[in-house]
């Protein structure tokens, strides 16, 4: 514990370290390159080249207005009506940032949870079958199935199998974040991104919130912005760690929790800012 509360290095230390992930070694569901967001003129995000890899949880932390949401939010280009994203977003081969894109189409890969839960005025079953049957599925045993797959893997069947026709606002904050969780599952993405998902939730929904976030790891590649230190060490394989716009340092979150190689990243792990 003594090296976790006083990171101090002889060595020199960097001003930037990002984890070089070795392709070859490690599947990498999406990585960025050279990306810049712009709000007007001002620049709010530059320098956060990343790879994500495969069926793993990458944290995003830093100081309030870091830019870790813009980052996220340019990930499924949410950003596109309020900012000018700049740099290559590369999914499958495909850059995902480039103008010929479906962007409909990209977000049924790449879904979005929010901070707070948004469910549907609607049912429960409603909630995860309505983008489907936009979709134009129409086969009810088909809907019937998905939506027990996706509330089992949201952690949230056994609480709502008997009340699916049941109105999703009737949900406590936990179980409708769960629900949002399902419904973006019911898409059968490939990423999920998620923007500070349990902190508007109380401490037992947001552990229920983190032990559903560790089972869907195994289907889904997880990327989500934390304001919660502990939270990022439970439960994330990679952190990394904005300020000031700029990705600082990336690595294993172990690293970055014990011995990160950055003072500024160990200023703010010791919670001397932010
Ligand atoms: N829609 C917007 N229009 C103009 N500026 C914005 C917009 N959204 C964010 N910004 C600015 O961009 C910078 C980064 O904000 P961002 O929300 O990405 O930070 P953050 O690290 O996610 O912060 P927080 O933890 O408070 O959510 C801030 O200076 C913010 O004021």
């Amino acid at each position: 514990m003594a090296e976790e509360q006083h990171l101090i290095f002889d060595e020199e230390q960097p001003e930037r370290y990002v984890y070089d992930m070795d392709e070859t070694k490690h599947e990498v569901a999406l990585s960025t390159k050279d990306l810049q967001v712009f709000y007007g003129d001002k620049l709010a995000l530059q320098d956060a080249d990343l790879k994500f890899e495969r069926y793993k949880i990458t944290s995003l932390i830093g100081a309030s207005g870091s830019g870790k949401s813009t980052f996220l939010r340019s990930l499924n280009r949410m950003n596109d009506s309020v900012a000018t994203v700049n740099g290559n977003i590369m999914y499958r081969g495909l850059d995902i940032n480039s103008q010929d894109i479906d962007v409909y189409e990209m977000r049924k890969h790449i879904g979005m949870v929010f901070q707070r839960p948004n469910p549907f005025a609607k049912s429960i079953s409603d909630n995860i079958t309505f983008a489907l049957k936009q979709h134009g599925m129409r086969d009810k045993q088909q809907l019937d199935e998905i939506v027990e797959t996706s509330l089992r893997q949201a952690a949230l069947w056994d609480e709502v199998k008997d009340d699916l026709g049941k109105s999703a606002l009737s949900l406590s904050g936990g179980q409708q974040q769960r629900l949002v969780i399902a419904r973006a599952i019911a898409m059968n993405p490939d990423i999920l991104l998620m923007d500070e998902p349990s902190s508007a939730l109380d401490p037992i929904s947001s552990a229920k919130i983190e032990d559903t976030l560790m089972q869907l790891k195994e289907k889904y590649t997880i990327i989500i912005v934390t304001h919660n230190m502990q939270q990022a060490a439970r439960i994330s394989d990679y952190t990394a760690f904005f300020n000031s716009g700029k990705l600082v340092e990336y690595d294993l979150t172990r690293k970055i929790f014990t011995r990160p190689k950055v003072q500024l990243t160990i200023d703010y792990v010791n919670g001397n800012f932010g």
